[in-house]
């Protein structure tokens, strides 16, 4: 039985995170985590009446025996929310997005003092691990690429974390290239999107999304584009249960939910 602490319950991830949690006969909930709660208990919120698990509110008050926390959190709280797993021997498993590499990097080397494994992913989507693996195949034969995101209107985060994720497995294989005309201009700032490593990212924000992501390659005469769909947050369940499943069994904090498949 794995023990499970969800950081974020009440948010849209948190919320299904542990619901997932729950509906798993080999997890049991045995705490919840939102600092602009005050809830005493989990059964205080509509959603879980039947479900006696304690709830917190301040990182120092968390008494727990989990060994596993999920966070489902904001960018500003997700460093010391993981600092704190770590430090208390918990294995994080990460989805919050909007770490700097630099706090990445901390969180690292502290699970390698620590001897506790830990993954943070920019993505739980199978959908989506397996586009950062082709877009980062096609980049060898195409250096010209475009990055589109498309979320919810209600994301605090751009470009998103698994755009930048993206990003940065297509620049590892990709000859290095600015892209587009040397003297174009931005009629209005900002139309041709954030850059990285001379590729072009660019945020949509509507209701009615969930989360997208197109990759377009363009070489000459010919196009390749490359798109995944989360239509309902369900698609992050299979990612984070496989996670939840195996973290324990390591001492290091891996990045991308590919190296616990
Ligand atoms: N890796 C993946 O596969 C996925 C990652 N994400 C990421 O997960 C994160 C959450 O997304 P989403 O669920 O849509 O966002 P929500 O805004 O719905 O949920 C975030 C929750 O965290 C709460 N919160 C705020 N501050 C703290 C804190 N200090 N400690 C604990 N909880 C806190 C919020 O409370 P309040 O509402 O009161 O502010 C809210 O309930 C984002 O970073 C998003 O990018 C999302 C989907 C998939
Ligand atoms: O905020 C979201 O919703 C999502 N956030 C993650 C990201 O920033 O990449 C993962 C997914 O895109 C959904």
């Amino acid at each position: 039985m794995v023990k499970v602490i969800v950081a974020g319950y009440k948010g849209r991830m948190g919320s299904t995170a542990a619901q997932m949690v729950i509906d798993n006969p080999d997890f049991e909930l045995v705490g919840v985590y939102d600092a602009r709660s005050s809830e005493q208990n989990l059964n205080e919120d509509d959603r879980f009446k039947d479900q006696d698990v304690p709830a917190f509110h301040d990182l120092d008050q968390i008494k727990t025996d989990a060994t596993v926390w999920i966070d489902f959190t904001i960018p500003t709280a997700v460093y010391e929310n993981a600092k704190f797993a770590l430090n208390h021997g918990i294995s994080p498993v990460i989805g919050t997005t909007g770490m700097t590499d630099e706090q990445v990097a901390d969180l690292q080397a502290l699970a390698k003092d620590k001897q506790v494994g830990g993954l943070i992913a920019p993505n739980f989507g199978i959908s989506a691990v397996l586009l950062m693996q082709f877009a980062q195949q096609a980049a060898k034969y195409f250096p010209d690429v475009e990055i589109i995101e498309m979320h919810h209107d209600d994301k605090i985060d751009s470009p998103s974390g698994t755009a930048i994720s993206t990003a940065k497995k297509i620049a590892e294989v990709r000859q290095p290239k600015q892209q587009g005309n040397p003297d174009a201009t931005e009629t209005l700032p900002g139309a041709r999107g954030a850059e990285y490593e001379g590729m072009r990212i660019h945020a949509v924000r509507l209701p009615g999304l969930v989360a997208h992501e197109e990759v377009m390659f363009g070489g000459p005469g010919e196009g390749l584009t490359i798109r995944q769909d989360s239509f309902d947050r369900i698609s992050f369940m299979t990612g984070v249960k496989v996670a939840v499943e195996k973290v324990n069994q390591y001492h290091e904090l891996f990045v991308g939910l590919e190296h616990l498949l």
